[in-house]
């Protein structure tokens, strides 16, 4: 272990101001993905442990929701000053949980940092209204308010900067947290117990609880004290959550599963297209929601490009992460690994052609070599699954029409990519295809100022963006009368 790491290493939960182990004290292990062997432990803890984070989140909130909005635009600000201060320790300790290199991890602690400045800014205007009355003698208002306690759960592949998206406008609207971190990835999360502690975060405002997620998401959905969940994670699980808080009438806020399409036509500059497309395919080892899953590129620029995405591939560095000049750590566990290579067995049997990649690196465990595929076709597996890993498949199309359709034949529309060097058909294209976020000539577009979210089954709501912070927000009507006006 780094000595730097270790002073935000928890293997405890965060719970109403104290790090508690789990009532029956047992643990999960968490595991490096880069070596295989065992980081440390964090607390199983269950319904009963979350109950109390609840109750605990719910005392909290009567006193936070009567902060000042600038009050808690401070507390923001020493928030993203305390992340970008330890950086460099919180990046390390992304890096040996979760795998991506070091170069990343640390991209996703700004990432998380300039969240936490957006809503920083955000939290001081999130305002109402002033309606002009229909009545002489009553006036019209409208005002924004807290929505209470929220449950916040998030996935491995980005453990620190999904959080980020959620604590940021939960505290900046004036809510209180409990968060449930991927099991495989929870020290990236109760870090953020750690900062917020050092920050002078009120106790009970942000809790935090490792374990069972059958547990800690049956307790989430059925407490009434809970009044919204934001889930980022599987469409499978999502769906789960949106029925099981059914019971409550939760407020529900999803970022789900996707099958991003990447168009390259032929009026495309095809050095920006190739420079674009390793961007959006290999970020994280391919572990992003919103990294392509389908490359559909028009026949006059296939061959070239399919040569040059291949050579690209092929220069990509695989290793540990915490070396340098890694640019792919391993997948998060060797059964991601054995999905990909379900993928590849899959389109190789219906005619695919492996021209980069295609097996396990020879650094063994869950090491794989970046692949393309060429010769992809509509029945393969990657067509309507999502691959969450470091494989290109390469459709040929021969009409514009013809690749909007394909890239929008999915339940998904999360993110889309395309490349053209015509205006005209960049505005037919942009309008055509049905998704959340659409990259024209770019292929990585997350930031904070935009609304990050999906239509269809990709998710419900946005985080980010002057959008991000409604979710935490109910809005109250209020109609003043006998005022001797
Ligand atoms: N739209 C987006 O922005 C993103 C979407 N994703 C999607 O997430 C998937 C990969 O992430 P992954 O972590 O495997 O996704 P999962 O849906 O398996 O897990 C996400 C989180 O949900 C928890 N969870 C699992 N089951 C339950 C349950 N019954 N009740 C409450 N919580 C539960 C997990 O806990 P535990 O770890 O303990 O199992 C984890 O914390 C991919 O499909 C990817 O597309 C990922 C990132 C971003
Ligand atoms: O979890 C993810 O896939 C992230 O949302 C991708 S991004 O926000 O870093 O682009």
């Amino acid at each position: 272990m780094l000595q730097k790491t270790s002073h935000f290493m928890r293997e405890a939960n965060l719970i109403d101001g104290a790090w508690v182990q789990a009532d029956s004290g047992k643990t999960i292990d968490v595991i490096n993905p880069a070596t295989g062997l065992r980081l440390g432990t964090v607390p199983r803890a269950g319904g009963a442990e979350t109950r109390r984070a609840i109750e605990a989140a719910h005392t909290a909130f009567q006193s936070f929701r009567k902060t000042s909005a600038l009050e808690r635009s401070k507390l923001l600000r020493k928030l993203h000053d305390a992340i970008m201060d330890n950086q460099d320790a919180l990046a390390e300790l992304l890096t040996l949980e979760q795998g991506k290199s070091l170069t990343e991890s640390k991209g996703e602690i700004a990432s998380s940092a300039a969240y936490v400045l957006w809503f920083a800014e955000e939290a001081r205007r999130a305002y109402g209204d002033v309606v002009p009355s229909p009545w002489a003698d009553r006036r019209v208002l409208v005002t924004r308010e807290p929505v209470g306690v929220i449950a916040a759960i998030t996935p491995w592949n980005f453990p620190s900067s999904m959080l980020s998206r959620k604590i940021g406008p939960a505290i900046a609207a004036g809510c209180t947290a409990v968060v449930k971190p991927a099991s495989q990835t929870p020290y990236s999360g109760l870090a953020w117990g750690a900062l917020c502690e050092e920050v002078g975060m009120p106790k009970g405002v942000v809790n935090i609880v490792t374990g069972s997620a059958g547990e800690i998401g049956d307790e989430i959905c059925a407490n009434p004290l809970v009044k919204k969940i934001t889930f980022t994670g599987s469409t499978e699980v999502g769906k789960l959550l949106i029925e099981k808080s059914a019971s409550t009438v939760k407020k529900v806020s999803m970022e789900l599963g996707g099958n991003a399409p990447f168009l390259v036509f032929d009026d495309a500059d095809l050095d920006r297209a190739v420079e674009g497309a390793i961007a959006a395919k290999y970020r994280n080892s391919g572990q992003t929601c919103v990294c392509t899953n389908r490359f559909f590129v028009q026949a006059g620029i296939h061959d070239a490009f399919v040569d040059k995405l291949a050579a690209a591939a092929k220069k990509l560095k695989v290793g540990p992460g915490v070396e340098d000049g890694v640019q792919q750590g391993p997948l998060i566990d060797v059964k991601a690994v054995e999905k990909v290579e379900e993928f590849i067995a899959d389109a190789v049997a219906k005619g695919g052609k492996v021209v980069s990649g295609g097996k396990r690196h020879e650094l063994g465990g869950s090491f794989f070599e970046p692949t393309v595929i060429a010769g992809a076709t509509t029945g393969m597996k990657f067509m309507t699954e999502e691959i969450f890993g470091p494989l290109a498949p390469v459709f040929k199309f021969d009409k514009e029409e013809e690749a909007v359709a394909l890239a929008n034949d999915t339940e998904f529309g999360l993110a889309c990519y395309f490349y053209t060097g015509d205006l005209g058909r960049a505005f037919r294209v942009m309008e055509g295809l049905k998704y959340g976020m659409v990259g024209v000539n770019e292929g990585i577009i997350t930031t904070p100022e935009a609304p990050f979210g999906g239509v269809k089954e990709s998710g419900l709501g946005r985080e980010g963006g002057h959008q991000g912070i409604d979710d935490y927000l109910d809005t109250k009507y209020v109609c003043i009368g006998g005022l001797g006006l």
